[in-house]
């Protein structure tokens, strides 16, 4: 089966085969993400082994509890192999904890938490405090589409600080930032696995077509 994309930077994508997409399979949101994007077509594949990343065209990274996650991918051998991933530029999607997986710097850390990087971005845990824990707003994301996307924060991130290369793709009413991107990476502090809103994980699964061309000369 091939499936067809259409993406903002290459107008129409086939691929001939089924995407397959890992998803990090430790803690949090696994079973949302994989319902979402079994549902757009992909082949999908929980990620706990070095060897189950190495087969992804693409890896998503669930909200959850990121200095969890953290302690897992380290005991499990996988840090450096995800690092390297990155490095080589996998597509990966980190939506709230795992927007804090992909940030350079986390502020309100917790002791010994580390972060996979490559997101050029600091980050603040919790950012919303202990009294407004959860809600929903419309966002625009012109990136992905004209309309507005229903979003869900649960104790979620606010990213504090952007590099020079990274692309904002969403603020909150205030001005803060709550989606970004830089190469093959995209973050974003909400959770689109939880509505029914299939928007964001079609955007991503673009880029994954997209990485998957042959590279213009
Ligand atoms: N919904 C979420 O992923 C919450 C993230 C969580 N507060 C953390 O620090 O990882």
């Amino acid at each position: 089966m091939s499936m067809t994309f259409r993406h903002p930077t290459a107008s129409l994508i086939v691929v001939g085969k089924p995407l397959r997409i890992g998803v990090l399979a430790f803690q949090g949101d696994v079973r949302e993400h994989i319902v979402v994007l079994e549902r757009l077509g992909a082949e999908v594949i929980k990620v706990r082994r070095p060897e189950e990343l190495g087969s992804v065209d693409g890896l998503v990274i669930p909200g959850g509890e990121s200095s969890v996650m953290d302690k897992l991918v380290r005991l499990f051998g996988l840090y450096e192999p995800l690092k390297a991933a990155i490095a080589a530029g996998l597509p990966v999607f980190g939506t709230c904890a795992g927007l804090i997986m992909l940030s350079r710097t986390v502020l309100d850390a917790m002791d010994d938490q580390k972060t996979l990087g490559g997101l050029d971005v600091d980050v603040r845990r919790n950012a919303f405090g202990t009294q407004v824990d959860s809600f929903e707003t419309n966002l625009s994301i012109p990136e992905i589409t004209s309309g507005k996307i229903s979003a869900t924060f649960i104790r979620a991130p606010i990213v504090e600080r952007v590099g020079p290369d990274v692309k904002v793709l969403a603020r909150l009413e205030d001005g803060r930032i709550v989606a970004v991107e830089q190469g093959n990476l995209l973050g974003i502090s909400f959770h689109p696995e939880v509505n029914g809103d299939t928007r964001v994980h079609e955007y991503f699964l673009g880029r994954v077509a997209t990485s998957l061309q042959p590279q213009e000369s």
